[in-house]
């Protein structure tokens, strides 16, 4: 495995194909762990995996926690050598800005919404970080959770728009035992607010089971659970479409929440079959 902190580096590592990109701020934990195992597994053994490691100030907001966002490189890189990942590629924040960008990616109305309701111009700065790496990494195909799904979906509508040649692959959310999406801010929970969050999963498999009854039930039995705790700070539920426009009548919808506990805000969703 080789580490590269520079683009040119980057640029010169061997253009083995096919080859499949994670994108990553580190802090790396078994979801991550995930994303790299499906990269490993869908390029085969000749193709190349290349991690990407940075937390970008970009999609950051001045009152965020940019400064505290946990940075684990040894740890990260002793999982990613043990998931047969090929290249590392961690700059600095002058390598990959040298100046600060006068022309960023300017998302659609979807970016103004949920997430970017309470971080605006949260989606700008990530499609903008996204746009130099797949530039910089040039893959076949790039895999994202769907833990972020705003996130997954605005960058399927981005390649797609604008017409890039790479294939965008979802991978399930991974959960602790007990249901927890796993989060690099989960470390930030203490072991109340850690019993405290479980109610997001809660929260969307009480929606999920409540689907054959429709929308409104589907929303009524998510906000019981979500009041049931009120410590915990809701931001949004939402229940949307698969591509997360409005939902049209039965069938697959997403069921989306972000809450706060304490001060780590925490996001979870969920597929939901509604009759
Ligand atoms: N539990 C998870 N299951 C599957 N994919 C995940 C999970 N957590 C994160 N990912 C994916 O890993 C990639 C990098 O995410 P990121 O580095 O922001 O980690 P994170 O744990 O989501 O951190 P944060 O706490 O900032 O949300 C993204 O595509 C994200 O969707
Ligand atoms: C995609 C990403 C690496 C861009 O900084 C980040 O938003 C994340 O970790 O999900
Ligand atoms: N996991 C999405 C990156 C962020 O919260 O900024």
């Amino acid at each position: 495995m080789r580490l590269t902190q520079t683009k040119a580096e980057l640029r010169a590592a061997a253009a083995v194909r096919p080859r499949a990109v994670v994108m990553t701020m580190g802090a790396l934990h078994e979801g991550h762990a995930a994303l790299l195992a499906e990269a490993r597994e869908r390029v085969g053994p000749d193709g190349s995996v290349v991690l990407t490691i940075f937390v970008n100030p970009l999609q950051f907001g001045p009152s965020e926690d940019f400064d505290r966002y946990p940075r684990t490189l040894a740890n990260d890189l002793a999982i990613a050598k043990a998931e047969g990942v090929d290249l590392v590629f961690n700059p600095s924040r002058d390598e990959l800005y040298p100046n600060e960008p006068s022309i960023t990616v300017h998302p659609g109305p979807l970016a103004d919404e949920l997430e970017g309701m309470v971080r605006p111009g949260h989606f700008a700065g990530v499609l903008t970080v996204v746009a130099k790496m797949l530039h910089l990494t040039a893959p076949d195909l790039a895999l994202f959770g769907e833990k972020d799904y705003q996130q997954l979906t605005l960058i399927r509508e981005m390649t797609c728009d604008l017409d890039w040649d790479v294939d965008i692959v979802p991978v399930p959310t991974v959960r602790e035992a007990d249901g927890l999406a796993l989060s690099s801010r989960n470390r930030y929970l203490d072991e109340t607010e850690r019993d405290e969050a479980l109610v997001l999963y809660r929260a969307l498999t009480a929606g999920a089971k409540a689907g054959m009854n429709g929308p409104d039930a589907v929303l009524a039995a998510a906000h019981a659970e979500l009041e049931a705790v009120p410590s915990v700070k809701i931001d949004y539920l939402a229940l949307r479409a698969p591509d997360l426009g409005p939902v049209i009548g039965p069938g697959e919808a997403r069921m989306l929440v972000a809450a706060r506990v304490g001060t780590t805000r925490l996001i979870d969703n969920i597929s939901i079959t509604l009759r």
